[in-house]
């Protein structure tokens, strides 16, 4: 996975095209919302230097009255306003996350097999959940405070030249000053949110892993590096959040004194002004006020900016994801086959994890329609790999693998993988009843559909047991299934799917006698007449397969029955006679 380094900034103008232009129309409600909001804002400022120039002096009581109303009906106004704006625009804000969440998900579980290999459940998890958090910033009442805050800022600006340039003039030299630091720091947090996205998803994959995994750390009595493993993790995560917290409090800081300076000034200017006659108090008054409506958001934005600049580093990890090219992306994959047979060929096919490195070298078989062809072999010869490669997980570097003549890598993924099945190793089940697991790969079979499915794989034996059947609930909050259970449900799942092509990876697992010989048959009823691949470790299976493959670095070292390859006493012969299981 590309490192933040590798990173390209998601520009302004892509945001707003992509983010902002789609959500105008809640944006321009939100937009007059604000500015009703902020001029209704302005009237307490303006209020009161009507009240000390005007109304007192002139004893005008009637006129008072007036001005408490504008007031009140201000004030009324803010609320209103303040509470449509969250509803508008924290809702379409929250919105937008759950869209984007979505949007990441979809891409990321249609990526290639590889890029799962290689990335941990738990970061894809957080790149997923937590990225994409940060919009809320850019739509929500980030938005409307910075966009008031500029409004409120920009009117302000204009009444303090009117009442007196020469104090407006001396109150601009810090906050310009001011302007410069800002944009500076912000530059400099983005790359710390980017690498707290990292960090964050590196923590959370490997404590996904650690809790999956928490056997095996009990078991290795582990413990303890797990936890300095974390943490370790959430030390970096806290420097992190440190080095961002000090660049934002400094320049909240920066913004306290420089502006803290101009205030001085302006007393004193102002107080020169108004013993010269220049300047009256009202207007001292109402400069006073406006300063501090046209300084606050300026302030803010120290806070505004590091959430905008959360979201855009959010957002150059979301387009990261979403810039990985897809399973099915290059434009080869256009036909459609409506009926699969299963005649499969592999052709001289290679295939390398790491350029230069081939584990599949030249291989060339025939699997017919309906057949099984079992692939043995020792531990990493690349019977796993010839597997993924039938499955279409894994794409040949060279060579062609063909079904019904057709080369495999112009079948559209959809079209082959609806014909395919597969039942491995350490069979998925969901949270969930047994009746969901087995009904995941065709969720409208039929009842009856579902308990030939749950017969033939033998399930039926074991759930009659319990007092709810196949919709007995498993995992986490419900029964606790064995081994060979769980692989009956697997099968029985292969079963219902009816696939044409089925790939198999057949446990390792000890079972006792009984469930074997269940799995066995079970076994048997989901082979028949489908073209069966099978990473083969019982010897019941590989008798009946029609062909074996004995696979060693890569090659087909040896193929036939086996009766005909334990007669020719090569490689076969010896991984029977010397090795208890293959
Ligand atoms: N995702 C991967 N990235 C890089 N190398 C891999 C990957 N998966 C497997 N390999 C390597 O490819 C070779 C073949 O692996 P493969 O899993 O196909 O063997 P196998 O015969 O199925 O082994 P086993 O019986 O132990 O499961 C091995 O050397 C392995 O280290």
């Amino acid at each position: 996975m590309a490192k933040s380094k590798k990173l390209k900034n998601v520009t302004l103008a892509q945001v707003f095209k992509t983010i902002i232009w789609p959500r105008k129309k809640y944006l321009s409600m939100g937009l007059v919302l604000i500015i009703i909001s902020r001029l209704a804002g302005l009237v307490l400022p303006g209020a009161s230097k009507y009240l000390i120039d005007d109304v007192i002096p002139k004893n005008d009581s009637t006129m008072l009255k007036w001005l408490i109303v504008a007031i009140v009906v201000a004030i009324v106004i803010q609320s209103v306003t303040s509470f449509a704006l969250t509803q508008i625009l924290s809702v379409e804000a929250q919105h937008l996350i759950s869209q984007l969440r979505a949007k990441v998900q979809r891409h990321i579980i249609q990526l290639p097999i590889r890029f799962f290999d290689n990335t941990k459940t738990g970061e894809l998890v957080s790149r997923i959940m937590t990225d994409v958090e940060g919009v809320r910033n850019l739509v929500g009442t980030g938005f409307a405070q910075m966009v008031g805050g500029v409004l409120t800022s920009v009117i302000c600006l204009v009444l303090l030249i009117y009442i007196s340039p020469l104090m407006t003039g001396f109150a601009l030299i810090p906050v310009a000053i001011f302007g410069v630091i800002s944009l500076k720091a912000f530059g400099r947090i983005r790359p710390i949110f980017r690498e707290r996205g990292v960090i964050n998803a590196e923590v959370t994959g490997r404590l996904t892993e650690t809790l999956g995994g928490v056997r095996v750390i009990k078991g290795f009595n582990a413990e303890e590096q797990e936890i300095k493993v974390f943490e370790n993790g959430v030390t970096r995560l806290f420097q992190n959040v440190k080095q961002s917290l000090t660049t934002t409090s400094m320049v909240t800081s920066a913004a306290t004194l420089l502006l803290g300076l101009a205030s001085a000034g302006i007393m004193g200017i102002g107080g020169y002004l108004i013993m010269k006659g220049e300047l009256t108090f009202g207007d001292f008054l109402a400069f006073t006020l406006y300063l501090g409506f046209m300084i606050a958001p300026i302030l803010q934005m120290s806070n505004i900016g590091s959430q905008f600049t959360e979201a855009f580093a959010g957002l150059d990890r979301t387009e990261e994801i979403l810039n990985t090219p897809l399973e099915s992306d290059g434009g080869h994959r256009t036909l459609t086959l409506e009926n699969i047979h299963g005649n499969i060929v592999f052709d001289n096919v290679s295939f390398a994890y790491e350029s230069g490195k081939d584990v599949v070298k030249e291989i060339s078989f025939q699997a017919p329609a309906g057949s099984v062809t079992a692939l043995v072999g020792t531990s990493g010869s690349g019977k796993t790999t010839i597997a993924g490669l039938a499955a279409s997980f894994l794409n040949p570097d060279s060579g062609t693998i063909t079904v019904d003549g057709h080369d495999l890598q112009t079948i559209t993924l959809q079209s082959y993988r609806s014909q395919l099945g597969v039942v491995l190793q350490d069979d998925f089940l969901f949270e969930g009843t047994i009746r969901n697991n087995i009904l995941f790969p065709r969720p409208n079979a039929t009842e009856a559909q579902l308990m030939a499915a749950a017969q033939a794989a033998h399930v039926l034996e074991f759930t009659n047991r319990f007092p709810d059947g196949l919709d007995t609930l498993i995992g986490e909050r419900g029964v606790k299934l064995s081994g060979g259970q769980r692989q009956r449900i697997a099968i029985a799942r292969a079963i219902l799917a009816d696939p044409r092509i089925l790939i198999l990876d057949e446990a390792t697992s000890n079972l006792d006698t009984e469930s074997e010989s269940l799995i066995q048959a079970s076994l048997k009823t989901l082979m028949q007449g489908r073209t069966t691949f099978v990473i083969a470790h019982r010897l019941s299976t590989i008798r009946q397969a029609d062909q074996i493959l004995v696979i060693e670095q890569g090659h087909i070292v040896e193929q036939g029955r086996h009766e005909e390859l334990l007669e020719k006493q090569g490689r076969y012969y010896q991984l029977y006679t010397y090795q208890a299981r293959i």
